[in-house]
């Protein structure tokens, strides 16, 4: 392991799925006379059980942002099933989906623009807490929760998100999405636009998050070695179809797809000693992240 110092169990979950996609096509309407709609997915099929982090990995315009959106029942379905906690959300009125939109939240890529700039932390986090009915009261107390969940200090309540890091920021996200105690997140690219370090105590939150709380992911990714790190079980995307699954150990020992063979050739597995290396490397640079973003933390 290269990347984070938390460790991914090798005891597989269990137990009915929380999610299953099956025969799912998605096809995007174009405007312009006589223009067909543009097919961006064809024939998806996948799986999440409660805990388990399916990692999604593909090339630019693969398809996976439109899979997320899918799921989120926000990309235009045209075939197939989405069913999640037993219920088919291609087939869900308003309400139900408002329902189900409490057990399935969203981690966007750029934490820049994901959280409004203009409202404070507290309120950030209170938001979705407030739309579901909970008292002032009540919201104050899980909002301290959430800060603390995700190693930010609570008096982040009274600040506005341009006085935090990227990394801090994204904290915050995940504190938001975490905020109604979802069964599952997709997470859209979620370490992508941060630098090297920062991507690695993320992940590492990631993980002891999904340890303390049993949540799912759908781990949305370009980068192989995050997504090999992070996920019980990889899926593959190229041109719209997933072209390989298995678990992460299973595609880097054993890839079928040519795509994922030249994926795995740009990502290559570094041998044991230089990987021991690495990782004391990796860990004495997290320290110091650590340590720097505990000292740029804004104190009231
Ligand atoms: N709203 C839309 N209307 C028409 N085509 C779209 C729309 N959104 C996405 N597409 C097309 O669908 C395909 C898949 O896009 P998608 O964003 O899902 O890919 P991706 O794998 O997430 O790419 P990236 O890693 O660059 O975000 C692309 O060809 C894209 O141009």
């Amino acid at each position: 392991m290269t990347r984070t110092q938390g460790k991914r169990s090798a005891v597989e979950p269990q137990g009915e799925n929380i999610l299953t996609v099956d025969n799912l096509d998605v096809e995007y309407p174009l405007k312009g006379f006589r223009r067909k709609p543009f097919r961006a997915l064809t024939d998806i099929n996948i799986h999440i059980k409660p805990g388990e982090t399916l990692g999604l990995v593909g090339e630019s315009g693969s398809g996976k942002t439109t899979l997320g959106r899918a799921i989120l029942g926000l990309a235009p379905i045209s075939k197939g099933t989405v069913v999640f906690e037993g219920n088919d959300i291609t087939q869900a009125d308003r309400k139900q989906r408002r329902s189900l939109g409490r057990d399935l939240q969203v981690v966007f890529q750029d934490p820049y623009t994901s959280l409004n700039p203009s409202l404070e932390i507290g309120d950030i986090l209170a938001e979705p807490l407030g739309v579901q009915g909970q008292s002032p009261e009540a919201a104050r107390k899980r909002v301290r929760e959430l800060l603390d969940q995700v190693g930010l200090p609570s008096d982040a309540i009274n600040r506005l998100p341009r006085e935090f890091s990227g990394g801090q920021r994204q904290r915050i996200a995940i504190a938001r999405a975490l905020a109604l105690s979802p069964k599952l997140i997709v997470c859209d690219e979620p370490v992508s636009a941060l630098d090297l370090s920062t991507q690695a105590v993320v992940l590492d939150l990631f993980l002891q998050i999904q340890k303390d709380t049993g949540v799912s992911y759908l781990f949305v990714s370009h980068d192989l070695d995050v997504v090999r790190h992070i996920s019980h079980r990889v899926a593959v995307m190229y041109h719209g179809e997933i072209v390989e699954q298995g678990t992460a150990e299973q595609i880097t020992r054993d890839p079928q797809h040519p795509y994922t063979q030249r994926l795995l050739l740009a990502s290559p597995v570094p041998d044991p000693d230089r990987q021991a290396k690495r990782r004391d490397e990796r860990h004495a640079l997290l320290e110091v992240q650590r340590l720097e973003e505990a000292s740029t933390l804004p104190v009231s």
